[in-house]
């Protein structure tokens, strides 16, 4: 055996010292929400009427998304989920946009002594918005402290786990999530049988969508592949045929910028003009109930679907369920063997390869064909 290989539970998330639980972030008051909106935005474009419409969105909630006891919630299972398997391994905190903020998360990585942490992104799909634009946080970070290389070298040094919307913890949480839901509908007096489970995920730019395909599928098919398996898992622990869609939430930007269509709720429209009466949405393109979900789905799209007659109900999101957070710790087990040079098993559902681990160069870029110009750490790239 080699001496690297780890000799018990204890040490095997070796090399890593910490997992660094990195997420959006969200305000917790009314008045965090302008400043909130600012760091999200900051530079993109966004119309001030859209800016005024989400704060509105989150004024509506208290001023405070769930988005923030979501993470410390998902902490404490991954805090668990780890302890039960004896591995020694302590869990930050950050966030890009919101407090903690990376650069805390920087701090906190230091006061207890960490050299070499592990990423754990909470977005399960890979675009710039899920997966670059986390690594330039890091790395922008890190070059604001005076941490960051000309050579890439950092003072804590990172590492990311893959994008993992094709591992098999993700997917089962949310077949039971689905599961879950259509029994909620049966309740509600809908037909199953007769239902439409519709996706639901994030919209994102079409030039956002062209540039996440490098030697990889883009987004969009990547939210494909996972719900033909949800979908098929489901149908198998129902037993009847479950017809299925993909739709888009949560659009921003100018109206003559094209995003990925359709909208939930004109996709809803369409489905009650073709006489479908009965809706599961399940939203797989988030990992908790933050804002999004709350107000984009719960909110606006289950009152589309009652105007419209519809009996609809909203299917959880993975959150703090077991298969997901016991993938999660498979995950960083598996990126830890990884990083040891050993082979490992890279666990994966559906058609697609696992993401990588470490990304290419240009890999999920914001627009295609542009260069971000920022630098990015987790990847090969090297800035000069
Ligand atoms: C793919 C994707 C995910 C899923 C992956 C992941 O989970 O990371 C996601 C998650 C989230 N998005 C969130 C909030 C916002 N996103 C915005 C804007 C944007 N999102 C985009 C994409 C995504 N976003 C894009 C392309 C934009 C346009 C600006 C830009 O090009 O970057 C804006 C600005 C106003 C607006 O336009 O809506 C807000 C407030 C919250 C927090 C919710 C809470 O507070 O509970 C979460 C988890
Ligand atoms: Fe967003």
């Amino acid at each position: 055996m080699s001496a690297t290989i780890p000799q018990s539970a204890a040490q095997a998330a070796a090399p890593y010292d910490a997992l660094l639980l990195y997420s959006f972030g969200g305000p917790n008051r009314p008045e965090d929400v302008v400043p909130f909106l600012r760091n999200v935005t900051a530079g993109k474009g966004i119309p001030d009427e859209r800016l005024e419409e989400v704060g509105e969105h989150y004024y509506g909630f208290g001023g405070k998304s769930p988005i923030n006891e979501q993470n410390l919630a998902l902490k404490a299972a991954l805090e668990a989920e780890l302890a039960a398997r004896g591995i020694d391994l302590p869990v930050v905190w950050g966030n890009r946009n919101w407090e903690p903020y990376t650069n805390d998360a920087v701090d906190e990585l230091e006061k207890i002594g960490a050299k070499r942490a592990v990423a754990l992104v909470t977005s399960a799909f890979s675009s710039y918005s899920g997966c670059r634009q986390y690594r330039e946080d890091l790395a922008v970070t890190l070059e604001k402290r005076g941490q960051l290389g000309a050579d890439g070298s950092t003072g804590v040094q990172f590492d990311k786990i893959r994008s993992y919307f094709n591992h098999p913890g993700f997917a089962e949480a949310n077949v039971d999530a689905v599961v879950d839901a259509y029994t909620e509908l049966a309740a509600a007096g809908g037909d199953g049988a007769a239902a439409r489970l519709v996706f639901v995920t994030h919209s994102i730019p079409e030039t956002m969508e062209a540039a996440s395909r490098i030697s990889h599928a883009t987004y969009s098919q990547q939210h494909l592949d996972l719900a033909r398996v949800v979908a098929g898992r489901v149908a198998e622990r129902l037993g009847h045929e479950v017809p299925w869609d993909l739709a888009y939430c949560s659009r921003s930007g100018p109206p003559s910028q094209p995003w990925l269509e359709p909208d939930v709720n004109d996709h809803l429209e369409a489905l009650a003009a073709d006489s479908v009466r009965d809706v599961v949405l399940s939203p797989i393109g988030f990992v908790s109930d933050h804002m999004e979900v709350a107000y984009d789905l719960d909110t606006e799209a289950l009152a589309t679907a009652k105007d419209l007659g519809l009996t609809a109900v909203r299917a959880g999101t993975v959150g703090t369920r077991e298969p997901f957070v016991r993938g999660l710790v498979d995950l960083l087990l598996e990126r830890a063997a990884l990083a040891r040079d050993e082979d490992v098993a890279e666990a994966t559902v559906g058609e697609l390869p696992p993401f990588r681990s470490v990304c290419a160069p240009n890999c999920c870029l914001r627009r295609d064909g542009e260069p971000s110009g920022v630098p990015a750490l987790c990847g090969t790239e090297v800035y000069a």
